[in-house]
């Protein structure tokens, strides 16, 4: 019980992928583990985040904290909106898919601004790529530390909350796609005749290799497929293939149809009471 009486900087509601990702992150990032508390209803992962995480008040129950972020599934939006009342804070980051600002807002009262974000699963090694949206009665200061907390995992983008479904199927799910893709390719190479252990180590370093040319080189796409791709070569033959597979739209109706999914997961009217 006295674990509950002490005020944290921040509370993190839901202490699974991305909550702890933000706590590692934050770690790294010199913040105290005393200012730091996880509120996580399962005992098992309790257990297994105090041990990841010594110092940080891991809870079953809703703490004090000056600040909260809702880190749990979306379903479960609502019954960790109903805690922020008891932990007395003054601002909210939802990165809940899906749950609008609107939703968000109803019955948090005047005196919490709430700012919707959303990561990616690269937060997990430092190399997030994260977007942003402010609430009705959020701040520059507001904007601010939701940066701090979510740049101390990666990049932060600040964007409209039209522009947050986009942002949530695409760089949200990217990971999954970049996954897809990978096992197609390693399973490609086995095919053609590569030891297994052979295709994952040159597909792993050609994401590597790309990551390099795509961002820190900061070239254009269109040029790099060009200059890989010989007269009558090797290349064009493959690529033949993925666009007669109609691989690029493949990618475009995904994208459309996870925006729509995010926008549905929006206007599911989950219900929040609280402050
Ligand atoms: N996993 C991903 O790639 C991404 C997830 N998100 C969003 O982040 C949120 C969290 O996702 P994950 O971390 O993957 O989920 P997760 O299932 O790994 O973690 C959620 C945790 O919250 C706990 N929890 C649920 N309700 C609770 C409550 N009322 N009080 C205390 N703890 C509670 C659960 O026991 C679980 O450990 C979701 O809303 C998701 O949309 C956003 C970007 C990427
Ligand atoms: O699939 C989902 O709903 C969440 C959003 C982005 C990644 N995972």
């Amino acid at each position: 019980m006295t674990k509950q009486m002490a005020r944290h900087r921040l509370a993190l509601i839901g202490g699974g992928n991305m909550g702890s990702a933000l706590v590692g992150g934050l770690l790294a990032a010199g913040w105290k583990p005393a200012d730091i508390a996880v509120v996580e209803r399962l005992p098992g992962r309790a257990a297994q985040l105090g041990g990841l995480f010594p110092g940080v008040t891991v809870s079953g129950e809703m703490v004090r904290a000056d600040g909260v972020v809702i880190a749990v599934k979306p379903y479960d939006v609502a019954a960790a909106a109903n805690l922020v009342a008891a932990a007395g804070a003054t601002r909210v980051l939802s990165i809940a898919a899906g749950i609008s600002l609107a939703t968000l807002s109803t019955g948090f009262g005047d005196g919490v601004a709430v700012v919707r974000g959303m990561p990616n699963t690269a937060a997990l090694v430092g190399k997030g790529a994260a977007a942003i949206a402010a609430g009705p009665s959020s701040t520059e200061a507001d904007l601010v530390w939701a940066e701090e907390i979510l740049g101390a995992v990666g990049t932060v983008t600040r964007v409209t909350e039209a522009q947050l479904d986009a942002v949530t199927v695409l760089s949200g799910s990217g990971p999954a796609y970049l996954s897809l893709v990978t096992e197609a390719l390693i399973d490609a190479g086995v095919l053609a005749g590569l030891p297994r252990g052979v295709s994952e180590a040159m597909v792993g370093q050609v994401f590597i290799g790309y990551a390099a040319l795509f961002v820190e080189s900061g070239r254009d796409p269109v040029a790099l497929r060009a200059e890989v791709t010989s007269p009558g070569g090797v290349t064009a033959a493959a690529l033949r293939v993925l666009e007669g597979h109609g691989l690029r739209s493949a990618f475009l109706e995904a994208v459309m149809a996870g925006t729509e999914r995010s926008r549905e997961l929006g206007q599911t009217g989950v219900e929040v009471r609280g402050a």
